[in-house]
């Protein structure tokens, strides 16, 4: 490890680990795809190495990663006081977070970050997905399979992102494709991936292409925030998510257009990656268990038996899907797909016998949390009925289960996500069946990928 990283001359005493080399630190470990759903090989060698609290240095700067379930839920709990949310620099120049990219700050903060998040809790939480959404996203879920039987095969994480995106564009900021042009959902199909490759703009690099999309997807939701803006008085019926906030813009100048339209736009990102990952994930993981498919369908013929088939899902039934709910959470847990949680200390901040330095990244892993043998017995068994047995024990803490993160800047989508989750699994393992086109890949390099594509082809199950 670099002496002159390491701020020793303070006496404080730094996490184990080490920086690797100078500049590049560790960073290529780091990124070193790994094929499995277990730990990352990066975090596993080193948590057995130096335990569960380490130092590393990665595109450049100081990090500790945590993947202690206390030490997490403490830090996670400090937003404000001594820590705040970080991203890595080309992740938040292309989400538009920041105003400021030089030192990667988030100014979504503070008082703005309490009222947008209030929008976004309105919008996505319980009472509007139980007076509007939830029949909206099953005629979605519904629309979107009925489609796929018509065709020979789909690569299933494409199609769910042309499906979330055209959700989220239409339903909840009322886009009009007459006026503005067909979105191109199937642009963004790669742009996560570009999020996380080399920031170089230069014509040909996924990276520029994503800047591009970036750029005119932004510039459509400017000008449908100002068409609205213009239109306000007279269009006060949608109640869409645009509605909200284009009222809410009128008694706050500092919700200009510029900021509402990077807003929506990581909201977009927000909601099409993470859904269509889990998806892809969850189908890959039932065509490996069938008895699950099977438990599935006995369970919505228990919920379906007192009404006709046709007739859509009340929420009294959505609510007593309890299988489809474990099935989810087990998926979540597996799956892991935001790798890890960004911050960066404000204060020195001191954990039993070490300080991470003011300045410092923190990542929070919960992959590690996810994964431990002692909260989850064989923690890589794909096994959707421990719930129940951990749900009874009491096992799992809110520390122990953590997807969706924790804190002041705990997912406002999570509801939003388990419902449209919930809701799609019934529709697919009840009234479709599937059959791999071939077996997929994982990819985690950290975020899950699945390398070629997943294809399957999908018909109406006969019944
Ligand atoms: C399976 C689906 C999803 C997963 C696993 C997920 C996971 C997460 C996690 C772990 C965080 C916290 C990150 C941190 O603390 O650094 C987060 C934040 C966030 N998520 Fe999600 N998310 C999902 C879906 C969604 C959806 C559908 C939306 C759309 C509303 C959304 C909007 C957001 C926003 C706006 C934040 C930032 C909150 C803040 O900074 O206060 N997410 N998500």
């Amino acid at each position: 490890s670099h002496k002159w990283r390491n701020p020793t001359s303070k006496g404080i005493r730094l996490p184990p680990g080490s920086m690797g080399l100078p500049f590049i630190g560790e960073t290529i470990q780091f990124f070193i795809p790994s094929k499995s759903l277990d730990l990352h090989s990066f975090l596993k060698s080193r948590i057995n190495k130096y335990g569960p609290l380490f130092q590393t240095s990665l595109v450049g700067r100081s990090v500790v990663v945590s993947s202690d379930p206390d030490i997490s839920h403490f830090i996670l709990q400090q937003e404000g006081k001594l820590v705040e949310l970080w991203y890595m620099d080309s992740f938040v120049r292309l989400v538009g977070l920041s105003g400021s990219v030089k030192d990667g700050s988030c100014i979504i903060a503070g008082s703005i970050h309490k009222r947008l998040k209030k929008l976004v809790f309105d919008q996505f939480g319980p009472q509007n997905l139980k007076a509007k959404l939830l029949p909206q996203l099953q005629e979605m879920i519904n629309q979107a399979l009925l489609n796929w039987t018509t065709q020979n095969f789909v690569e299933l994480k494409h199609a769910c992102t042309v499906m979330i995106i055209n959700f989220t564009m239409s339903h909840l900021f009322g886009y009009d494709p007459v006026k503005y042009g067909e979105i191109q959902a199937e642009e963004f199909t790669h742009f996560f991936e570009g999020l996380m490759s080399l920031p170089l703009n230069i014509p040909g690099t996924t990276y520029h292409r994503c800047l591009k999309k970036q750029k005119s997807t932004l510039k459509i939701m400017k000008m449908m925030i100002e068409d609205r803006q213009a239109k306000l008085p007279e269009e006060r019926t949608r109640g869409d998510f645009l509605e909200l906030i284009v009222e809410d813009m009128k008694n706050n100048n500092l919700l200009t257009s510029d900021l509402i339209s990077y807003m929506m736009f990581g909201l977009l990102l927000a909601t099409f990656e993470t859904i269509s990952t889990t998806l892809t994930l969850t189908v890959m993981l039932l065509t490996q268990h069938p008895l699950v498919v099977q438990e599935l369908e006995r369970e919505n013929k228990e919920i379906v038996q007192k009404r006709s088939v046709e007739t859509a899902m009340t929420w009294e039934e959505f609510r007593s899907l309890t299988f489809t709910k474990q099935v989810i959470n087990e998926v979540l847990r597996m799956g892991n797909f935001v790798p890890g949680f960004l911050r960066r200390a404000i204060k020195d901040i001191q954990i039993k016998e070490y300080t991470i330095p003011e300045g410092w990244t923190i990542m929070v892993v919960p992959s590690a949390i996810h994964l431990n043998p002692e909260t989850y017995t064989d923690p890589f068994v794909f096994n959707p009925w421990r719930w129940k047995h951990l749900a009874e024990n009491n096992v799992t803490s809110a520390k122990n289960f953590i997807p969706f993160g924790e804190g002041i800047r705990l997912c406002p989508g999570a509801e939003f996500s388990k419902v449209l989750l919930t809701l799609f699994l019934n529709v697919l393992a009840t009234k479709y069946s599937w059959s791999q086109v071939k077996p997929g890949e994982i990819i985690r390099a950290p975020t899950m990928g699945f390398g070629k594509g997943y294809y399957i082809k999908v018909a109406e199950k006969s019944i």
